[in-house]
């Protein structure tokens, strides 16, 4: 175990190499694979589009020089319309995404063209001229067959992040489900006498429990299987025994609170006891207790994540070193798993230099003006890890190197909360 103070960096770093993919694999169906990675690669089994077909609402022809054609045919999406045939001179009244007759040379869309009066027995116009002025293109407003996908290449590789465009892709290519790295299991803890949860009264010098709700929400929006481990006491034994417990069915533990240096902070001591305490403390505001550790069984490692209690430590710890390490075992690369960043303009000062690096809960805003495109960030009022509210307020962290003054248009890094802007 080290007891030195990490750098913000060193941590990410380390965590970002030493947490490596789950190699359990499931098939899951598609309405539930949304931020699931791919265990495997994926083939294109249909071309896409399977056959020729419009663009456009309009007119399919035979014959780009002409101005006139004989309407002989009618072809809505879903009609066989490739086993017709177009004549030169001859066009088919078409529709979007339906299959364009053989002979046609382009499609017009039905703005270019006007028609006569006389209807054919489909209630269609029988001939239709080409509006003054218009010029046709040879094969315009036609889908050409397999002209996006071939049947036989690669659709999708393994190891990308599903999003709800995968899953549409998927569909569209007749699949019902996908293989994929299995769910990371989850138990989440929080830790302290004086936690209440929400719903039921309090007594003297007692306090809801906010933290274990909020990381609960966040990973199960982001697709971890998520079990509720409860409120640990300020006790040794039975934060000994919960940790063990919870080591035996999840991939990861994630606790908040207990962390620090006074007596009744059990959390430490109980890890050691059970498992691995493999780094405490970094030289970061807020969230300097942060621990991670590992308790080994015989068939995995349950990686565990110790978040300093007051909650907005808990949720900086989490968004910058713990999420990203969890993000890891779901299958994300090093390089996928880190917290999103932005660089932005401070419009504040700092005169006091903070020695450990910061991250200062600010607002994000694009710049407008004199200089748009770029982005400018200004710190929320409630600074205190404690003040959650200060969160609530502010859209992303401003990151502020130890030791640095802060002027007005200093470049600083930012990572949007939640990892969205
Ligand atoms: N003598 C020292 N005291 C403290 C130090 C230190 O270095 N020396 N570090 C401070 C820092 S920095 C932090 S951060 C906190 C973190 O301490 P713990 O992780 O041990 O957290 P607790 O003491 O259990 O709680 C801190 C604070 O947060 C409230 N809390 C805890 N859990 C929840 C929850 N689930 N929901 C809402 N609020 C929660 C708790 O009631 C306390 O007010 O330690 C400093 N102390
Ligand atoms: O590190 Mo503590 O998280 O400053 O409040």
């Amino acid at each position: 175990m080290a007891n030195d103070l990490l750098d913000y960096h060193d941590a990410l770093h380390t965590l970002l190499e030493t947490h490596t993919p789950l190699q359990r694999h499931e098939d899951v169906a598609l309405a539930a694979l949304n931020h699931r990675m791919l265990a495997q690669d994926v083939a294109v089994q249909h071309n896409v589009p399977e056959f020729d077909n419009s663009a456009m609402d309009g007119y399919a022809i035979n014959g780009n020089a002409l101005t006139q054609w004989h309407v002989v045919h009618r072809i809505a999406a879903g009609d066989a319309g490739a086993s017709l045939t177009l004549q030169p001179g001859q066009a088919a009244r078409i529709f979007t995404g339906a299959p364009v007759p053989q002979g046609t040379t382009a499609v017009v869309m039905q703005e270019k063209v006007t028609h006569n009066d006389a209807a054919d027995t489909n209630g269609g116009p029988t001939h239709i001229h080409l509006q003054a002025g218009e010029t046709i293109q040879d094969g315009q407003h036609i889908r050409r067959r397999a002209e996006e996908l071939r049947a036989g290449d690669v659709l999708l590789t393994a190891d990308q992040r599903i999003t709800p465009a995968t899953i549409g892709l998927l569909a569209g290519q007749g699949y019902t489900h996908a293989c994929v790295h299995a769910q990371v299991r989850v138990t989440v803890f929080s830790s302290g006498n004086e936690l209440v949860p929400p719903g039921q009264p309090l007594g003297p010098g007692q306090i809801y429990d906010s933290n274990r709700i909020m990381l609960i929400a966040w990973l199960q929006s982001l697709g971890y299987a998520v079990t509720d481990g409860g409120n640990l006491p300020d006790q040794l034994a039975p934060t000994r025994e919960a940790l063990a417990r919870a080591a035996g069915e999840s991939d990861a533990i994630v606790c908040s609170g207990g962390v620090s240096v006074g007596e009744e902070d059990h959390l430490k001591n109980a890890l050691t006891e059970v498992g691995e305490l493999i780094q405490w403390r970094l030289f970061i505001k807020p969230g300097k207790p942060f621990t991670w550790g590992r308790i080994d069984r015989p068939d995995h490692t349950c990686r565990v994540f110790m978040l300093p209690g007051n909650p907005v430590s808990s949720l900086v710890t989490f968004q910058q070193l713990a999420l990203p390490a969890m993000q890891r075992l779901t299958g994300l690369s090093a390089e996928g798993a880190r917290p999103m960043q932005w660089k932005a303009q401070a419009a504040f000062t700092r005169n006091k230099p903070e020695p450990r690096r910061e991250f200062v809960r600010v607002t994000l805003t694009p710049n407008r003006g004199d200089s748009p495109g770029q982005w400018h960030v200004r710190p929320v009022a409630q600074q205190g890890s404690n003040m959650l509210s200060g969160a609530v307020h502010a859209n992303a962290l401003a990151e502020v190197p130890p030791g640095m003054l802060v002027q007005e248009g200093d470049t600083l890094t930012v990572y949007p909360l939640f990892n969205q802007i």
